[in-house]
């Protein structure tokens, strides 16, 4: 049986690490990666290049000394985003890539784009500067059952936004569906699909098993088990499309544990540990650096990091706090369901 495996340095393709006293005790957990494109989802959100400096700044600033962590900051799209700020910013190294929420279909999405027709502007001067588009690819319409609004935003807004753009570059951010795979597939170069760590080892299930389980709420919210096991399918394939972005989502548990409580899984502290249990369980661990390090840096147009991270798989299960202190608040670390074997080392 494998006991070690050596990848490159994986990289997140979509984390959020919020602010002020949230943002410092975050970080660390994330510091070991080595690229993360960083959500913009800030209140209020980024959405200016010297917005997303200013905050850069402060991620260096909560970073450990000698951590490997270099941000790529993300600019929020909203109906008022000016198409010479996105480029500019792009050309001078300060943003990555667009992030495009619809208005009222996540955490802290309120300034999101109301009217696709409105950004077009914005969508033509990214594709001519080869500027990537994340898409939280959920409708936000009441009438349309929560768990069909991936599918649904593909179908209405995804693909027609693609057929009117020809040559934008896209990454449907947190795929949770066979449709968000299949559609992934459907494309060329110029599409990808982030899948993060909880959608690999949760379904719809485990947010309702026994009570509500409000640590395993995030959106877009688990699919049933069909669902999981085509995300788990693609993320193990191997294939170019489909990379990590965790999603790690921190919240207070003060704010999660309400009658309405907010969305996220905080998963930076054992994403690693998951991932390997999740690709050995299918077989896979030789595809483990495919997805976590190679895929995304590739879509990126960046090259793979040069450095290396080990993973032990040891007899006794791997610690990991079940809480973190973020100021005055707890924050709890998402839950795999099963001890984690897989130990991450130094290189
Ligand atoms: N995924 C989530 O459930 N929540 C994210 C927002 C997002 O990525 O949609 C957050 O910012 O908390
Ligand atoms: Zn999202
Ligand atoms: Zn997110």
């Amino acid at each position: 049986m494998t006991d070690s495996i050596t990848l490159r340095r994986p990289d997140d393709w979509h984390l959020h690490l919020r602010d002020g006293a949230m943002l410092a005790a975050v970080t660390p957990h994330s510091a070991g990666f080595g690229r993360a494109i960083i959500m913009p989802n800030l209140v209020p959100p980024v959405v200016t290049g010297d917005q997303a400096a200013a905050y850069r700044d402060r991620i260096l600033a909560a970073l450990p000394n000698g951590a490997a962590l270099q941000p790529q900051m993300t600019l929020y799209l909203t109906d008022t985003t000016d198409p010479a700020d996105v480029v500019a910013s792009h050309r001078d190294g300060i943003i990555h890539a667009v992030k495009l929420y619809p208005a009222g279909a996540t955490t802290n999405s309120a300034s999101g784009v109301t009217d696709f027709d409105r950004v077009r502007p914005v969508l033509e001067a990214m594709a001519e500067a080869g500027i990537p588009l994340c898409v939280h690819g959920e409708v936000t319409d009441p009438a349309v059952d929560i768990f069909d609004r991936e599918a649904v935003f593909i179908d209405r807004v995804l693909d027609p936004i693609r057929r009117k753009t020809p040559g934008l570059r896209v990454v449907m951010e947190h795929i949770t569906t066979s449709d968000g795979v299949d559609y992934a597939r459907s494309g060329g170069d110029g599409l990808g699909a982030t899948i993060t760590t909880h959608h690999l080892v949760i379904n719809r299930n485990h947010i309702l098993a026994g009570g509500i389980r409000p640590h395993y709420y995030c959106l877009p919210v688990a699919k049933r088990e069909t669902h999981r096991i085509a995300l788990r399918e693609a993320a193990t394939s191997g294939e170019g499309r489909f990379f990590l972005g965790t999603d790690s989502a921190p919240h207070p548990d003060r704010a999660k544990l309400q009658p309405c409580g907010c969305a996220g899984c905080f998963t930076a502290p054992n994403t690693m540990s998951i991932l390997a249990h999740v690709f050995e369980e299918d077989g896979a661990l030789d595809r483990l650096e495919a997805f976590a390090s190679l895929n995304g840096a590739a879509f990126y147009g960046l090259p793979p990091n040069e450095d290396r991270i080990r993973l032990t798989r040891r007899d006794t299960a791997a610690a990991y706090p079940a809480t973190i202190r973020a100021g005055d608040e707890t924050v709890t670390v998402f839950d795999p369901g099963f001890p984690l074997y897989w130990h991450l080392e130094d290189a």
